[in-house]
């Protein structure tokens, strides 16, 4: 049984929400009741409709989620080509829907890398790998403590050395883009994306294109980075194998983020061998909403309403059977 709060309970309860950190105060990615509509011919689409996603810094991530789900729509308000219409977004500190044309320029350029599913699209055709991926370099005047013009150039491409090796394209350093394979142009597309450092890569289906043999290399140069550089990624897939590789997955449901699938290396205490557990949550909202899996809900005919019991250590979830009770009242 529940008592009314006294007002001395209440104000103790504002006194600790005041104290309470911000919401993701520590996440390299906050999207708080994020909302972006689109009209179109006087009809509006609600592409997100109070996403709430924290990614921690150094996190490798995928986001999965059916065809017009939001995944893209999301994606383009992270890498700063769109705005929200509500809610609020911060990456690295950065307020998304506060930013002037110059600050998103900025953070185009210094926060933000991005692989897009056409290979087409990532690199200039008429250059050569390492022009490619030279290019941001020149545009940004880096590396800016260098002085000298030589000197510069010889940072510069010792750089773009360091990454084509890292990322296992050194030898297509003087092909143009139709020289290479669609696995290597998204691998030299991966280093112009991170040639300027920035604290979040973003890739909208970069295996999209590719076979799954080369699907698997273009993960690894993900990982790769993450590894090595300590970039935090956030790659949006329809590929359950890279899906499935990454820590945490998470699925996006009519706008919103609805549940996520958590990876762990576990060790068998008995034979010592380790084995990936794999654990499916839902994602509760500070109103204390939830979204049920669709399967889960119509495995048992949910619809509607559903019972609900507070036990010792779970809440329990089950289907509405009050018709049947009614009925055996009459
Ligand atoms: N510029 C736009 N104008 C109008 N509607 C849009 C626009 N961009 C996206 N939408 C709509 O918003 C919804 C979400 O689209 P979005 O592209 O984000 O989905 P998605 O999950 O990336 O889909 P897919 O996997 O097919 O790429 C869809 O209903 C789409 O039609």
């Amino acid at each position: 049984m529940t008592t009314d709060p006294t007002l001395a309970d209440l104000a103790d309860r504002a006194r600790a929400d005041r104290s309470r950190p911000a919401y993701g105060h520590d996440a390299l990615i906050t999207c708080d009741r994020l909302v972006r509509v689109f009209s179109a011919d006087g009809v509006e689409v609600q592409a997100l409709q109070g996403l709430d996603l924290l990614v921690r810094k150094g996190e490798l991530m995928a986001l999965v989620g059916a065809s017009g789900s939001g995944k893209s729509t999301l994606m383009n308000i992270l890498a700063g080509l769109d705005t929200p219409t509500a809610g609020a977004a911060r990456v690295a500190g950065q307020d998304l829907l506060a930013m002037t044309a110059g600050d998103r320029l900025r953070y185009r350029r210094d926060t933000v890398g991005f692989v897009w599913q056409q290979t087409s699209r990532n690199l200039l055709p008429y250059l050569t790998a390492a022009q490619n991926v030279a290019l941001p370099l020149r545009l940004t005047g880096r590396p800016a403590d260098v002085r000298g013009i030589r000197a510069r150039r010889r940072a510069r491409t010792e750089r773009v050395g360091e990454l084509l090796d890292l990322l296992g394209v050194a030898d297509c350093r003087d092909r143009r883009p139709h020289q290479m394979s669609g696995g290597q142009q998204q691998r030299v597309a991966i280093a112009v994306a991170l040639v300027n450092a920035p604290d979040l890569l973003l890739a909208d289906e970069p295996t999209g294109e590719l076979d799954s043999g080369t699907a698997e290399q273009i993960f690894a140069a993900f990982r790769t980075a993450n590894e090595s550089l300590g970039t935090t990624v956030v790659i949006v897939t329809h590929d359950q194998a890279v899906a499935s590789e990454v820590r945490r997955t998470v699925a996006i449901r009519d706008g919103r983020t609805s549940t996520e699938v958590l990876r762990r290396t576990e060790v068998d205490a008995a034979t010592g061998r380790e084995a990936v557990v794999a654990r499916e949550y839902a994602m509760l909202d500070r109103a204390g909403r939830l979204q049920l899996p669709a399967d889960y809900t119509q495995a048992l005919g949910m619809r509607d309403r559903v019972a609900l019991e507070l036990e010792p250590d779970h809440i329990a979830v089950r289907p509405d059977d009050t018709d049947r009770d009614t009925s055996l009242d009459r």
